[in-house]
């Protein structure tokens, strides 16, 4: 690709006034309207932020072909439950200079420049345009080639992150589905607070589990904060039916 990627698109309405939801620029000319945000409260002072059309579909797309061929992917094996496994997804590691190093089950990946990949600091402006008061100084990025490939149940509550982490992830390409879980509650800490094993085995019983689920689309964000990576867990399932490959970008804020 010879110059950057653009992202954004033209108003689609050209001299229509601007509808209560669209923002004016400096001149005051009318700006396009801000994506349709949800906001989910998982309570407990963690929040799920989506935003289906945080990208237009034509510039996830040119985003997607980019990234699929220039992306030096690489499927390493790490260590999951005392077994070295193939990580069932393609990935690469960017990140600042100078920055602790990200170690995830056992590897250690190599920390890319963002210098090689003009794209991806143009992505990262968009996002940190989207979520004021962001710091993102490095991005883990995932190629699932299909509906075998997926991440398992975990928390990014790497200390590198601190304990309230923003993490926002950009999709390109196959629809996924994902889903949060809250983390089991320490039975320890009931048991030392008075609490007996019959009257937990009942609590447990009675509580529905909580879980949420997402459906991450072509050119979607959402971002995960406030105590999500404590309190709660992530996947990205295996679905027979997803027969395409989707990519995708987690920019994250490593700790001075
Ligand atoms: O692919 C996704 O949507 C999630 C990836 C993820 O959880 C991770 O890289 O830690
Ligand atoms: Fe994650």
């Amino acid at each position: 690709m010879a110059s950057r990627l653009r992202l954004g698109q033209p108003n689609p309405n050209p001299g229509l006034s601007p509808s209560p939801g669209e923002r004016k620029g400096e001149e005051g000319e009318a700006r396009k309207p801000e994506p349709r945000r949800e906001v989910t409260d998982l309570g407990g002072g963690s929040e799920v932020v989506h935003i289906p059309r945080f990208m237009s579909r034509e510039t996830a797309w040119e985003m997607f072909e980019h990234l699929d061929k220039r992306i030096p992917w690489t499927r390493p094996t790490i260590r999951v439950f005392g077994r070295s496994v193939v990580q069932p997804r393609d990935t690469c590691y960017v990140a600042d200079k100078g920055l602790t190093d990200l170690r995830y089950s056992g590897h250690q990946p190599h920390a890319h420049s963002w210098d090689d990949f003009p794209v991806l600091k143009d992505i990262l402006k968009e996002v940190h345009e989207a979520l004021p008061g962001s710091h993102f100084n490095s991005l883990l990025l995932n190629r699932y080639k299909g509906g075998s490939d997926y991440v398992s149940w975990h928390a990014d509550d790497e200390p590198l992150y601190g304990p309230t982490p923003e993490i926002a992830s950009v999709t390109f390409g196959c629809e996924r589905e994902f889903l949060l879980r809250k983390k089991p509650t320490n039975t320890k800490s009931q048991a030392a607070a008075g609490e007996s094993g019959e009257t937990a085995r009942k609590r447990l019983k009675a509580s529905a589990p909580q879980q949420h689920s997402f459906l991450l689309k072509h050119g979607s964000l959402l971002v995960m904060r406030g105590y999500t990576q404590r309190d709660w867990q992530h996947a990205v399932p295996k679905r027979a039916r997803a027969a395409s490959t989707r990519i995708n970008l987690t920019f994250r804020r490593v700790l001075p």
